[in-house]
């Protein structure tokens, strides 16, 4: 059974369309990370999800149920919102959670709290933004729940606390937790979601693992050769997009999926080099951009 489901789901705020028929299927012990440019409708999904707000269509089931009160007890959230209460400290806010939510033990709270170097003696009001959302993190993950869906959390984290956080998120998800993320930072997706769906203008235009996102995207190879070779050897091989003459001597090849009939036409040649450009998520992420804003 999937820990999220949902059908069709979408949501327009009057006229305005935030989010068109997703069906977005979450597995148990999954990270997911949704990934989209400002105003793809990434809060949006997670709000739905979590019940702050309601589909316009479509369904939602969380655990194979429709959320209540009981299931809410066993999901954290993370909003992109955080609101802290200024004189309350980290502890007393974490032990108010707890009552909320009629689950005083506070041990793992504490323990991430510790993890990422939070003070939870400092009022929320004294905390620097990126200690105001260790806080929120901590509060997300503090109660143990099943699936954690976080809306943009790496925002204002330094770089070791990233760190620490994306190790605890991957030990969390080995141990069975499941988590949905929002994130605009690439490098933060590709090291820590099992899975990536990109959203843009509340389509999911692409959904996969990072590995085959990756290995069917756009790459660039350039090759250098003992002698002149014309690019238009390599203008007829299956998955090449383009072959660009630089010199003589080196031909430069834009081509996607498999690369292997690539390589074995420029090895018939004298083949000094070979050069790869490795696409990330980040060029994967302007390629659907680019062909997206193509068919406005
Ligand atoms: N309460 C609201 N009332 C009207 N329009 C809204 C409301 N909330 C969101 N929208 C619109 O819905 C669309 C999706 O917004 P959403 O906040 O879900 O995007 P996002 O991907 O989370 O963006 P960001 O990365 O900037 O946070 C946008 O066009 C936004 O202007």
């Amino acid at each position: 059974m999937n820990v999220i489901s949902t059908r069709q789901l979408g949501k327009s705020y009057g006229k305005i369309a935030a989010l068109h028929d997703l069906n977005l299927e979450v597995r148990p012990g999954e990270v997911y990370g949704l990934l989209g440019p400002n105003g793809a409708g990434k809060t949006t999904t997670l709000r739905l999800l979590i019940d702050v707000i309601r589909p316009t269509r479509g369904s939602i089931t969380l655990f194979g149920s429709k959320m209540s009160p009981r299931l809410r007890g066993r999901i954290g959230y993370l909003p992109g919102d955080l609101v802290l209460y200024d004189r309350l400290t980290g502890a007393d806010y974490l032990r108010f959670c707890g009552a909320v939510r009629a689950h005083p033990d506070l041990s793992e709270a504490f323990r991430l709290a510790k993890r990422l170097d939070l003070d939870l003696d400092r009022p929320a009001g004294e905390l620097s933004k990126g200690n105001r959302q260790k806080l929120g993190i901590v509060q997300a993950f503090g109660h143990r729940p099943e699936l954690v869906i976080l809306d943009e959390p790496a925002s204002g984290l330094d770089p070791l606390a990233q760190r620490e956080f994306h190790s605890y998120v991957r030990e969390y998800a080995d141990g069975g937790g499941t988590v949905l993320f929002s994130s605009h930072v690439l490098s933060e997706v590709e090291q820590v979601a099992d899975r990536v769906g990109i959203l843009l203008a509340g389509s999911l235009v692409v959904e996969d693992t990072v590995m085959s996102l990756k290995a069917n995207a756009m790459r660039e190879l350039t090759f250098t050769f003992g002698e002149e070779v014309p690019a238009a050897s390599f203008g007829d091989i299956p998955g090449v997009q383009a072959a660009v003459q630089v010199s003589g001597t080196e031909v430069r090849c834009r081509a996607t999926g498999a690369v292997g009939e690539l390589v074995r036409t420029a090895a018939r040649f004298p083949l000094l080099n070979v050069t790869s450009h490795e696409p990330d998520l980040e060029d994967i992420f302007v390629h659907y951009t680019e062909e997206h804003g193509d068919d406005d």
